[in-house]
């Protein structure tokens, strides 16, 4: 069984090569239980998440690519990290082979997990955002800043990025580091001005409280919200929603775990009926994405075991020779 640090996880990895990857991923579809779910009360602090998302490939869908794989990622999300300088989400990855459940790899699941959360960010841009796209703003300064960044700018022609966070020395650094690789980012100070500004707005942050407000949303503007995975956390207020088109990852995810989607839902501001999309709908062309330059595009993740299945296929097929 090979182990795979992040490290070598960046090595077998390009952003436009994993984009594709789950674009067929999308279109071909895998086995997907209901992933688990559950909160991890603790006596001294903020409760942490516990996620267990297995995925395998369907071996009944016609044409599909992937090989007979079967994967697990156990995620731990724990809010109290950041305070002492640690990231929120751990994790680790373990692919097993389809047909003997042999151990193949395990992986390291932080950087799985960042690098398949930012390619189906880019994914759906690939979609949703205007052709022109060139103004990138990304909301949040955390593990996910500057791979949602360099995703972005390897499906759409962007020329500047800019970085807001709550605590701007972090999108200072993240700005810092992506132009010692080569990418015009500055941090910036005025989230509320800076939203009427981009062309993409890409957020994740562990707000539960909205901090993409859709009044201040110019036309043609595409907004990827990658934080609130549970249905108290919103990124996005009512407006946001009332404005934009909106798709999601995948339908069962979103409508049960997304504050940004479950709130509107449950006070009407969204209809079900209203959800334009998932990435399925959009990989297999049976449903259209930005249909004109000046409407508002909102695209929700919570992320999908079949994500982590076929990044760590891609993985383990890269490393494995
Ligand atoms: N959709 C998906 O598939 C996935 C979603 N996620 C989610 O994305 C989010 C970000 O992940 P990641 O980058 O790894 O996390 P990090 O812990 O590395 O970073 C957290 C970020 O959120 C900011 N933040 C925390 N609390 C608040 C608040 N109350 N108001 C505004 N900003 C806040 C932090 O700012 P500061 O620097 O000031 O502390 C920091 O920028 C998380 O919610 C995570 O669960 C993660 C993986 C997959």
């Amino acid at each position: 069984m090979l182990t795979i640090s992040a490290a070598e996880v960046d090595r077998a990895l390009t952003f436009p090569g994993l984009v594709e990857t789950l674009r067929t991923a999308f279109r071909e579809g895998a086995v997907q239980p209901i992933r688990h779910h559950h909160t991890v009360e603790r006596p001294d602090g903020a409760a942490s998440t516990l996620l267990l998302m297995p995925a395998w490939t369907d071996f009944h869908a016609a044409g599909s690519s992937a090989g007979g794989h079967v994967g697990v990622k156990i995620v731990t999300v724990s809010p109290d990290n950041n305070a002492i300088g640690k990231p929120a989400v751990m994790g680790l990855y373990l692919l097993l082979n389809g047909a003997t459940g042999e151990p193949e790899a395990l992986i390291d699941g932080q950087r799985l997990t960042q690098w398949r959360t930012a390619c189906a960010s880019a994914l759906a841009a690939s979609y949703l955002a205007r052709d022109d796209a060139s103004r990138l703003l990304v909301v949040g300064a955390g593990a996910l800043s500057p791979f949602l960044a360099k995703a972005h700018c390897a499906v759409r022609p962007v020329k500047t990025i800019r970085i807001w966070n709550r605590t701007q020395a972090n999108a200072e650094k993240v700005a810092a580091d992506l132009r010692a690789e080569g990418f015009a980012a500055s941090a910036a100070s005025d989230l509320d001005a800076e939203l009427g500004q981009a062309d993409i707005v890409s957020s994740a942050t562990i707000t539960t409280t909205p901090l993409i407000k859709g009044a201040l949303l110019r036309p043609g503007t595409h907004v990827d919200l990658v934080g609130g995975f549970t249905p108290m956390m919103r990124e996005s207020d009512d407006d946001a929603i009332r404005l934009a088109r909106v798709y999601v990852d995948t339908r069962a995810g979103a409508t049960k775990e997304a504050g940004d989607i479950v709130q509107p839902l449950a006070s009407g501001v969204l209809k079900p009926e209203a959800i334009v999309a998932d990435l399925h709908e959009l990989a297999r062309g049976q449903k259209k994405g930005r249909e004109n330059a000046g409407e508002i595009t909102l695209f929700k993740s919570v992320g999908a075991a079949l994500e982590d299945l076929a990044a760590g296929i891609a993985v383990y097929k890269a490393l494995k020779a």
